[in-house]
């Protein structure tokens, strides 16, 4: 797994490495021949144009840009001042080295002459604003992001594009496009979730110093990127000594007369994800509809209050059957009524594997006034509970139902919230969104986001029908539960993929997720068995 710091946190590797006698300003020269060795492994390269700002991303530029004319490249540097009015003293430096060096300069040009300039560049390096950068960017950055967009150049952003947050991966309206961020040090949460999944391009990690990996270990990092081969000890090994029990068997507990599909798409998840035997509990009036969808599936039709939904007799028989069932999912389309509330309470009150979605978890905000880190007795259990909401659900939870987190760091700071509810649970959290996270008291795990194609109604009923029957399936222990259900969303992005493929980007439907999650499954394993015969990017 890879490392992943919070911005603050880069700090203290810096000064780590200071101490160990790499100064920052031999990062800089790491940093921008980083940078350059990157631009160097670009096809067909001549001709390079490099942005620079005027704090130490800039200085990283212009290093850049001194390596590269050292490698006979034509490269000029479009700086906003001449390299003698540069304020900082690092960046001062290294532009006036640039400069003796014979790197050729454009200072502050008009709009025209940039865009003249970037007809002829193949490669852009933008090197205008890093860590340091808050608020919009201004003139005249706005305007040159502006133009390196427009332009057909490869660009190669360094540390993190211009205009993107590193640490929430959200972006003003001027933000660099890149091909490939070459990121200093470590990952930075914002690169990898929101819009720093359309900013970055390909990242490159350029860890600039061997002490590095020891030194963002002591940082203690805020999450871990999953790599395939993260997943080898959750898989179970392959058996044809089976039934279709011990396969795994998933109870899918949700639906009402106003959504009686969402269950469905669960339990059909939840099958085509290799659960052995599922059954789908519904409200009475709800299961003859559901019962001619899918023959394969039982549907029970338990107590109705008169509109459609699960009324109190409900809970006592969900919760018997639900101590037959390898793993229960509890929520989709079943509404929040005192019914529904009661339900889910008497589920978690039970020693079973439980996975809550949707509803689930909107009747546990209404059961918890919105605090459910306030009731640590509600969440001290045994058995394995997983829950997965996407960031409104989550907001519900823990009193943030007005202002919802609005970014990976802050949906992982929720999630926290909850697990260490009870000092230290086993509880995991899947905060879903455009890049989810699965946490626990132990860790964050990310796993690699799908399309955007999952964006569509009825995609997370469907994840959670493939999170429950990973749970039945699998032996690991609470511990491993972060990484069982990052597996299960690659899956469930991977089938997105899939199912991009065969309807287009915009044409996927939730069951065309479903149809592909075995053949998902069996690819994924396979990349993970055999890393280098298969590449699925
Ligand atoms: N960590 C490491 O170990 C290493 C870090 N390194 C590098 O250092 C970078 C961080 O450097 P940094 O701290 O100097 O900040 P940086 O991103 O250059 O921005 C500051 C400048 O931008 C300006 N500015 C800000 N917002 C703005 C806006 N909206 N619109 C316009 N301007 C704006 C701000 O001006 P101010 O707002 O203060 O007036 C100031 O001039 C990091 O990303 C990496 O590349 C490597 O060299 C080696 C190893
Ligand atoms: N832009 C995106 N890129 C990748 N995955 C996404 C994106 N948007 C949503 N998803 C995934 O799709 C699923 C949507 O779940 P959810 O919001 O609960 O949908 P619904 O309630 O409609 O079923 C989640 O797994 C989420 O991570
Ligand atoms: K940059």
């Amino acid at each position: 797994m890879q490392p992943v710091l919070n911005v603050e946190d880069v700090k203290r590797v810096e000064s780590g490495l200071t101490e160990v006698g790499v100064s920052i300003s031999e990062l800089m020269h790491r940093a921008g021949t980083a940078a350059a060795n990157e631009v160097m492994r670009t096809d067909d390269v001549s001709s390079v144009t490099v942005f620079c700002g005027l704090g130490n991303n800039g200085g990283d530029g212009w290093v850049a840009a001194e390596s590269l004319r050292k490698r006979d490249i034509d490269v000029t540097v479009v700086t906003p001042v001449a390299p003698d009015d540069i304020q900082g003293d690092l960046a001062r430096v290294v532009a006036k080295s640039a400069q003796s060096a014979g790197v050729k300069m454009l200072v502050a040009p008009p709009k025209g002459r940039v865009e003249e300039l970037l007809l002829s560049t193949d490669v852009v390096v933008d090197a205008m604003l890093g860590t340091g950068f808050h608020g919009d960017p201004r003139a005249p950055f706005d305007i040159w992001i502006e133009c390196i967009n427009a332009s057909g150049a490869t660009v190669i952003a360094v540390d993190v594009p211009s205009g993107l947050s590193a640490q929430t991966g959200l972006a003003s309206s001027r933000c660099v496009i890149a091909d490939m961020t070459v990121t200093m040090l470590v990952l930075k949460p914002g690169l990898l979730a929101d819009m720093g999944r359309d900013a970055c391009g390909t990242i490159v990690v350029a860890p600039l110093a061997e002490q590095t990996e020891r030194l963002v270990l002591e940082a203690d990092p805020v999450a871990w990127r999953a790599d395939l081969e993260d997943y080898v000890d959750v898989l179970a090994p392959p058996s044809n000594a089976v039934d279709k029990f011990t396969r795994g068997s998933v109870l899918v507990v949700g639906g009402s007369l106003r959504f009686p599909g969402a269950p469905l798409l669960a339990a059909q998840a939840a099958a085509r994800s290799g659960a052995g035997y599922v059954t789908l509990a519904v409200p009475e009036p709800v299961a003859p509809i559901l019962q001619s969808q899918m023959p394969e599936i039982p549907v029970m039709g338990l107590p109705s209050d008169p509109d459609g939904t699960f009324s109190a007799e409900a809970a006592d028989i969900v919760a018997e059957l639900a101590l037959k069932r390898t793993a229960t999912l509890v929520g989709p389309g079943m509404r929040v009524s005192g019914g529904t509330v009661g339900v889910v309470s008497k589920l978690i009150s039970s020693e079973v594997p439980l996975v809550i979605d949707a509803d689930g978890l909107n009747c546990l905000a209404r059961l918890t006034s919105n605090k459910l880190d306030d009731f640590p007795e509600l969440l001290r259990r045994n058995e394995p509970l997983i829950l997965t909401p996407h960031r409104r659900e989550l907001g519900r939870l823990v009193g943030q139902q007005e202002v919802p987190p609005a970014s990976l760091t802050a949906a992982m700071e929720a999630a926290r919230r909850i697990v260490w509810t009870d000092g230290g649970s086993e509880i995991t959290v899947v905060a879903k969104g455009s890049a989810t996270a699965c946490v626990s008291v132990d860790a964050a795990v990310l796993p690699k986001p799908g399309p955007a194609a999952l964006a569509t109604a009825g995609s997370g009923d469907v994840l959670g029908g493939v999170v429950a029957a990973f749970l039945a399936r699998s032996n690991v222990g609470n511990d491993d539960l972060p990484v069982l259900s990052a597996l299960a969303c690659e899956v469930h992005g991977y089938a997105g993929s899939i199912a991009a493929e065969r309807f287009g980007s915009h044409g996927v439907m939730a069951r065309d997720i479903i149809d592909a999650l075995g053949l998902a499954e069996d690819a994924l394993e396979e990349q993970i068995a055999f890393p280098e015969s298969t590449d699925m990017d």
